[in-house]
């Protein structure tokens, strides 16, 4: 891989074409219900589901060249370089058919929404935030069972102390901009479901309006 910049210069000359998409970025603490929660929505609400954890575990298993460096990134619940992150995002929504997405666990520190504003011009319609407390988000990932490199005590560790120093700041930052909706995520599934329904279901009569005014 070439310098960030080189990168980035890549990615913004490829951008989105012409392709509008309604993006909701999904936020929350590791083992907060996030991956959970966005099965639901997609169900319910024809949203795609990008996870950025999963594309890069998939990245992993493509052999690609940046396999290993992303593997060691992830055991060391380190944030990858977003020219990497965002590569994959692009093509994952250039490759959709749909113009709904959910981007889940992104972004997640500074620089992946800096870069990812700038190379793609994409605003989030809102930012849909997982609230959870340590201990419980602990007991989660302890139980997850889904055979993840990074579901043990010591990664869990650090992945926690990455969450409050580089991705909460991302969170405040879309505050100030009146962006967030929180969740009580520490409630049972079905229970933050409802919660999620409220915004989702108004967020849908919102389009119908527009359609209905612009018809
Ligand atoms: N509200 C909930 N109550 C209890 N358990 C939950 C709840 N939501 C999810 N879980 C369970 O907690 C674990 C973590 O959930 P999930 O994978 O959705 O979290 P995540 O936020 O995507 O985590 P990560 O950031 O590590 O990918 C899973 O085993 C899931 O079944
Ligand atoms: N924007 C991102 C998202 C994820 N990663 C890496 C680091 C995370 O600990 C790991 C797992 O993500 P999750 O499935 O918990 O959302 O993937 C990253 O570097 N950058
Ligand atoms: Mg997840």
């Amino acid at each position: 891989m070439g310098s960030a910049t080189e990168a980035t210069k890549d990615i913004s000359e490829n951008l989105l074409g012409d392709k509008k998409v309604t993006v909701v970025f999904v936020l929350g603490g590791p083992g907060s219900g996030k991956g959970t929660q966005c099965a639901n929505i997609v169900e319910h609400y024809g949203f795609t589901h990008l996870s950025a954890g999963d594309l890069l575990r998939a990245e992993i298993k493509s052999g690609s060249e940046n396999g290993t460096m992303i593997q060691n990134m992830i055991k060391e619940g380190k944030i990858v370089p977003s020219e990497v992150t965002i590569k994959l995002l692009q093509t994952a929504i250039l490759e959709n058919g749909n113009d709904k997405f959910l981007i889940d666990g992104f972004p997640r520190n500074e620089e992946n929404r800096a870069a990812f504003e700038r190379v793609t011009g994409i605003v989030p319609e809102f930012v849909l935030f997982f609230d959870c407390s340590e201990e419980e988000m602990e007991r989660r990932l302890l139980g997850r069972n889904q055979g993840r490199v990074d579901d043990n005590i010591e990664t869990i560790k650090k992945r926690f102390k990455v969450f409050v120093e580089s991705s909460l700041p991302v969170v405040e930052h879309y505050e100030s901009l009146g962006k967030v909706k929180r969740i009580d995520a520490a409630k049972p599934i079905p229970e933050v479901f409802e919660d999620i329904k409220v915004i989702f279901s108004s967020l849908a009569s919102k389009v119908m309006k527009l359609v209905i005014i612009s018809s």
